[in-house]
């Protein structure tokens, strides 16, 4: 089942993963400026070549030794998880912007973030598909944060104005509840103000429930999604 593939538990302790994240951190890092410079380089063509060489034997460098298939989320028994290869807020992930998701029991979320040249749709503005990315995680966040952590089964966005490469802020919020179904809905906040909104359904899964049902879970808590 994939959830029994993407959830798995850890024994790490709180020295050896602040350890294990000063170290990929700042090399993930690394690698999103070299995604930046793919796209903005104006070197002529033999370095972009000689570059590729460079490239490639990194990356035969680091796959010596990799893990099948994605991150997934790691967890310890205090519930604490690490989804470091999440899209939008993984630490090891060099696609996240990243996002640092903050996040209030009340159900609220909220992040500011930079969205530079590898989130271009139309010419120097945002992909409308990046914008549904983040919203979803966000207001997948806010549903979190209240307790009622889901899968997303609808998300619905209005593009009010056009979202501009650059600073950003994200705000969620649960909208109501009712149920195993949580309604969050959220916006992107630009220069010029709002210039997305989001309505999503996040939905407590099937297997989740399950789990709670056989008493394998203390309930429904962020901990499955963080
Ligand atoms: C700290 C937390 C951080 C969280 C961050 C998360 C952010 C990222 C979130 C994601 O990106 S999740 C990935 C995108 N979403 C998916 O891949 C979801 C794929 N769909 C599923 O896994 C299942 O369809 C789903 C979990 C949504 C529902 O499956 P279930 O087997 O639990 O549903 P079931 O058939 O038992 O139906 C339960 C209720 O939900 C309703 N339902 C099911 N799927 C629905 C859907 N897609 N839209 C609307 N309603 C839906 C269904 O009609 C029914 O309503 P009623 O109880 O009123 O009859």
């Amino acid at each position: 089942m994939a959830e029994a593939r993407a959830f798995h538990t850890e024994t790490a302790t709180d020295e050896e993963i602040a350890a294990e994240a000063a170290v990929v951190g700042p090399f993930t890092d690394a690698v999103r400026a070299l995604v930046d410079a793919t796209i903005r380089s104006t070197v002529d063509l033999d370095e972009i070549r000689a570059a590729q060489a460079e490239i490639e034997a990194i990356t035969e460098r680091l796959t010596k030794e990799q893990i099948p298939g994605g991150y997934g989320v790691r967890y310890r028994t205090d519930g604490t998880g690490r989804a470091w290869g999440n899209a939008v807020i993984g630490l090891r992930n060099p696609i996240a912007p990243p996002l640092t998701i903050s996040t209030e029991p009340s159900g609220r979320a909220s992040a500011d973030f930079r969205l530079g040249a590898p989130y271009e749709g139309p010419p120097g503005l945002v992909h409308g598909g990046v914008i549904s990315l983040i919203l979803d995680q966000v207001l997948g966040h806010a549903a979190g944060a209240g307790g009622r952590p889901g899968m997303t089964g609808t998300l619905t966005i209005r593009y009010r104005q056009a979202t501009p490469l650059g600073e950003l802020r994200a705000e969620a919020w649960i909208d109501r509840a009712e149920g195993i179904k949580t309604w969050a809905k959220g916006r992107i906040i630009g220069p010029d103000g709002p210039t997305a909104e989001a309505e999503g359904l996040f939905i407590l899964p099937r297997w989740a429930r399950e789990r709670i049902a056989r008493g394998e879970s203390k309930g429904p808590s962020p901990k499955y999604f963080e």
